[in-house]
């Protein structure tokens, strides 16, 4: 199986539309595609959610929610609040699994960063990835701040055994500032994996023809071949299989 799990710095980064554009590139190299949103807050339940999202930009993709909590908080918080059960890591890990036996591919899109909370024991995504012995892709911002956030993120991973796919910039300027020129070259350093691609800025509202059309570009191939965009793989690292 192949299960790959996507998180951010933060919430608002683009880990969604980064999301769309992996599953993009892995349906127009033919590959069969899941995205299971873990818990999804700040929705109501008749508007759609980050998974629904993926599969408009995407295409035809296998699309699951855990659980749903209208007030946009953490999970743990949202779930606390409405008086309703939370999602806990070793849900989401067997939701992932069980997809991943029918998909050749399954994305599994947290909410917020690594550590933001599912349930009261303080279960999260990160635990949820370490069951699937899963790699993790760190969707980070384009400019000023990232580099503390993202080598954080990288850390926190490394800490707990978890592999580090790269680097994705959610939303990258059409006149990138200073900073954001500067952090391509810092962000694969400060995180010790490599920087796997960006997803131009207002991708999100291009009509879903062109966002499928472009998004195998924004997550190109690396010349030095370490990196497969359509298998989503990074050739020093093993698959998760
Ligand atoms: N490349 C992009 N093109 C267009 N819009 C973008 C892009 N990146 C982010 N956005 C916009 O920024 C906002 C946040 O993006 P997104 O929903 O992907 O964040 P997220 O990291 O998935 O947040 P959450 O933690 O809520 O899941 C959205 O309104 C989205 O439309
Ligand atoms: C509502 C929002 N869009 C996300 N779904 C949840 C983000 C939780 C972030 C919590 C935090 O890190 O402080
Ligand atoms: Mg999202």
């Amino acid at each position: 199986m192949s299960v790959l799990v996507i998180t951010g710095t933060g919430t608002e980064v683009g880990k969604t539309v980064v999301t769309a554009a992996v599953a993009a590139t892995a349906l127009a190299a033919g590959r069969s595609v899941a995205v299971l949103k873990a818990a999804q807050t700040g929705v109501r339940p008749d508007e759609p959610g980050d998974a629904a999202e993926v599969a408009r930009l995407a295409g035809t993709v296998t699309t699951a929610e855990l659980a749903r909590y209208p007030e946009p908080l953490a999970p743990a918080t949202a779930a606390r609040r409405a008086g309703r059960a939370p999602v806990h890591p070793h849900e989401v890990a067997e939701a992932a699994a069980k997809l991943a036996t029918e998909h050749d591919l399954v994305l599994v899109e947290g909410a917020g960063g690594l550590l933001v909370r599912f349930d009261p024991a303080g279960g999260t995504l990160a635990d949820a990835a370490r069951l699937l012995s899963a790699p993790v892709l760190v969707v980070a911002s384009a400019g000023l701040g990232t580099l503390n956030t993202t080598e954080l993120t990288a850390r926190e991973l490394r800490s707990r055994g978890l592999g580090l796919a790269g680097i994705v910039i959610g939303s990258w300027p059409a006149a990138p500032d200073l900073a954001s020129r500067c952090n391509l070259a810092d962000l694969p350093d400060v995180a010790g994996a490599p920087l796997l691609g960006s997803v131009p800025a207002g991708s999100g509202a291009l009509p879903p023809t062109a966002f499928r059309a472009a998004a195998p570009h924004w997550l190109a191939p690396r010349l030095d071949g370490t990196w497969d965009a359509e298998a989503f793989q990074v050739r020093e690292a093993p698959r998760a299989s």
